[in-house]
């Protein structure tokens, strides 16, 4: 099995996301048998199926005890949360996952979160990702780090390189047992119903397994893009007010530009970056287009006096 293990220190604490589910199962004890001794295994409740979510939760516990490590679990209303906050499913399961991830690493004082995405994923989030207009192939990270109220949680994925079926052989050689996720069964989302119905069919054209080359380009496609950025310092091209001073950007290169205004939106926060809202936004620059853009989040991009700037 493929793996990154031996980048990350064994005598540090870590937490492990263990959802129940094959993949976390599967990191948990590869982990424990790799010789990592301070993990605290974190599950969260999403208490979506009320018989089930408990029944995860209670697994997972039993699973630490099993292993002889420590267990933090926290239940969230993800439900009540979606209404009160207006966001999908699962981006506010995420969110949730990553509050409650700090408030673990903050009473363990562990390191950092490990989690059990594998390549399978990465290919199918790499085309969902691209299917919804996403400028470049974007995948998911090795390593990356998330803010959650000013707190900074390094996330890793040491399972990033390992096929399903890698994993599914270890579940058999070491007779693991595991939860099985029922919104997988279904088959109903978009992200399901790539992993059951596109990529099979995409193999059966192919006549080849296709995630080593969808992964592949992805992989080249996130190099491309962290080199543009770190090549972009966006404060070169910022007024002392924050707005971006056009005579400045127009000199660029047109795939500088796109970087400039990428970094730019995402510093403002601007959520869904598709490639096409950076071609529109800009198109404000040019003086003869008009001079505002409709942002997603009900904000604007606004031009005026050889500056961009953004306005509620
Ligand atoms: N309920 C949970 N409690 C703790 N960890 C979880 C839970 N659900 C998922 N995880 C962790 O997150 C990993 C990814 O899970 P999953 O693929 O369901 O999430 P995703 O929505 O696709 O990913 P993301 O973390 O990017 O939201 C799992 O392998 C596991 O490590």
């Amino acid at each position: 099995m493929q793996h990154f293990l031996e980048r990350l220190d064994t005598n540090q604490s870590w937490l492990v996301g263990v959802s129940g589910g094959r993949d976390s199962v599967v990191l948990l004890d590869y982990l424990v048998q790799d010789g990592f001794k301070n993990l605290v295994v974190v599950h969260v409740n999403h208490q979506l199926r009320a018989k089930a979510s408990n029944g995860d939760a209670e697994f997972v516990e039993q699973l630490a005890q099993k292993y002889g490590l420590a267990f933090y679990g926290e239940a969230v209303d993800v439900i009540g949360l979606m209404e009160s906050e207006k966001k999908g499913l699962e981006v506010v399961a995420r969110e949730a996952r990553h509050a409650v991830y700090v408030r673990a690493i903050q009473k363990h004082s562990a390191a950092g979160v490990l989690l059990g995405h594998h390549a399978d994923d990465q290919a199918e989030t790499v085309l969902f990702n691209l299917l919804r207009g996403s400028s470049g192939l974007k995948g998911i990270r090795f390593e990356n780090t998330v803010t959650v109220d000013e707190c900074v949680l390094k996330v890793v994925r040491p399972l990033l390189e390992v096929r399903r079926s890698e994993i599914n052989d270890y579940v058999k050689s070491r007779g693991l047992e595991y939860r099985e996720d029922a919104s997988n069964a279904e088959a109903f989302t978009v992200r399901n119903r790539i992993r059951h119905e596109v990529m099979p069919l995409l193999v059966e054209i192919m006549r080849r397994e296709v995630v080593p080359a969808v992964n592949g380009a992805a992989e080249v496609s996130m190099e491309q893009s962290d080199y543009l950025a770190s090549e972009v310092v966006l404060e070169q091209f910022l007024d002392p007010q924050g707005r971006i001073f056009l005579p400045a950007l127009l000199e660029l290169d047109v795939v500088l530009q796109q970087a400039v205004m990428f970094q730019f939106l995402k510093t403002h926060k601007v959520p869904d970056l598709s490639r096409s809202l950076i071609a529109e936004c800009l198109l404000v620059c040019d003086t003869v287009a008009a001079a505002k853009c409709n942002l997603p989040g009900g904000r604007w991009l606004r031009r005026k006096e050889q500056r961009l700037f953004i306005q509620q």
